[in-house]
């Protein structure tokens, strides 16, 4: 194939906009969420193992923290189980968990670091559980009650679901020190040894903040944060997020993605976005161009 005047163009315009990037971002931690609904074709596979190799390669320390909502789904499916979801988390009986933990344990994590490697790695597979990276305990969510008269909000019990207690970044440190990619499966371990469901993104979060990471990036399968319309919302503070929850217009699987983005950012990681994973090196356009992709949550006072 002939390169076209155009296209050497495109490259040439793209690589010069890079050099800042590359330079701002070298020798930092970036933590990337990427989506179970990210994760749809081989081509985006490829795609986003390429940028995170890329990434690498220009001295910058990715970090993975995956998802696999959707094919833990279809495994549950298949053993004829549905899964109910409250406030965009999966109720986890003792079987669904057994089932998160091969799926994201085993099926995902393992495709990922395999996917890294093929494209020049070296990734490095984990789970909450080895180093004792992920110290969780139950997860508790309130329901509002709608009569005003009773004041003790509902306590719902979502089974073997987790939050993050502790994150022990000894074992990623190691791994990053010695130019590994960690690609970490979003399970807990509790006090007496038992496992915990968490959702990834909060995984994501959490791991940013402790690692001091300078970017947190969540890939998802939406352009970013939508309004009612339809339209990209970019550069919120958590006052407008908060407005857009209460309204509505933020829910199911958004919730804990905002929730974390806004937390992180306020526990000192530089910036937070929300990019579309179904866009071919989302991750690489959001990274090194000026545009950038999707929604951007930053520090309250960088406004
Ligand atoms: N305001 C919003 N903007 C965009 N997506 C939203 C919004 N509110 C709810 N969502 C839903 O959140 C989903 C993303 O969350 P989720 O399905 O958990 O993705 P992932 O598997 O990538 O974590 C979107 O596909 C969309 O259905
Ligand atoms: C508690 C909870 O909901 N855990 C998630 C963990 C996987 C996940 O977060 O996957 P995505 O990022 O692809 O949605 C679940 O069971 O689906």
């Amino acid at each position: 194939m002939t390169l076209t005047a155009d296209r050497a163009m495109n490259i040439a315009r793209v690589l010069t906009e890079s050099l800042p990037y590359i330079r701002r971002f070298a020798g930092k931690t970036v933590v990337i969420k990427y989506g179970g609904n990210a994760m749809v074709d081989d081509d985006l596979k490829n795609g986003f193992s390429r940028d995170v190799v890329l990434m690498k390669l220009v001295g910058i320390n990715p970090v993975v923290v995956h998802g696999g909502g959707p094919q833990i789904g279809r495994l549950l499916e298949r053993i004829g189980k549905q899964s109910e979801f409250i406030q965009g988390m999966r109720v986890t009986d003792k079987e669904t968990m057994d089932v998160v933990e091969m799926v994201l344990g085993g099926q995902v994590n393992k495709e990922i670091v395999n996917l890294i490697n093929r494209h020049g790695g070296p990734a490095v597979g984990l789970t909450g559980k080895d180093g004792t990276l992920i110290y969780a305990e139950k997860l508790r969510l309130t329901r509002d009650q709608e009569d005003p008269t009773v004041n003790v909000p509902e306590i719902i019990d979502l089974g073997h679901v987790g939050k993050v207690k502790q994150i022990n970044t000894r074992i990623v440190d190691m791994l990053v020190q010695s130019d590994f990619i960690p690609v970490i499966a979003p399970i807990g371990v509790g006090e007496d040894g038992q496992s915990y469901n968490i959702n990834a993104d909060l995984v994501a979060g959490k791991l940013a903040e402790a690692l001091g990471a300078e970017k947190l990036i969540l890939l998802t399968n939406t352009p970013g944060l939508l309004d009612q319309e339809g339209k990209l919302l970019t550069g919120l503070n958590a006052a407008q997020v908060q407005s857009l929850i209460a309204n509505g217009t933020i829910s199911g699987g958004m919730l804990p993605k905002v929730q974390c983005a806004l937390e992180a950012v306020d526990r000192g990681v530089k910036s937070a976005h929300i990019i579309d994973g179904r866009v071919e090196h989302a991750v690489i356009l959001e990274l090194f161009t000026d545009e950038g992709v999707g929604t951007l949550i930053r520090q309250e006072n960088d406004f």
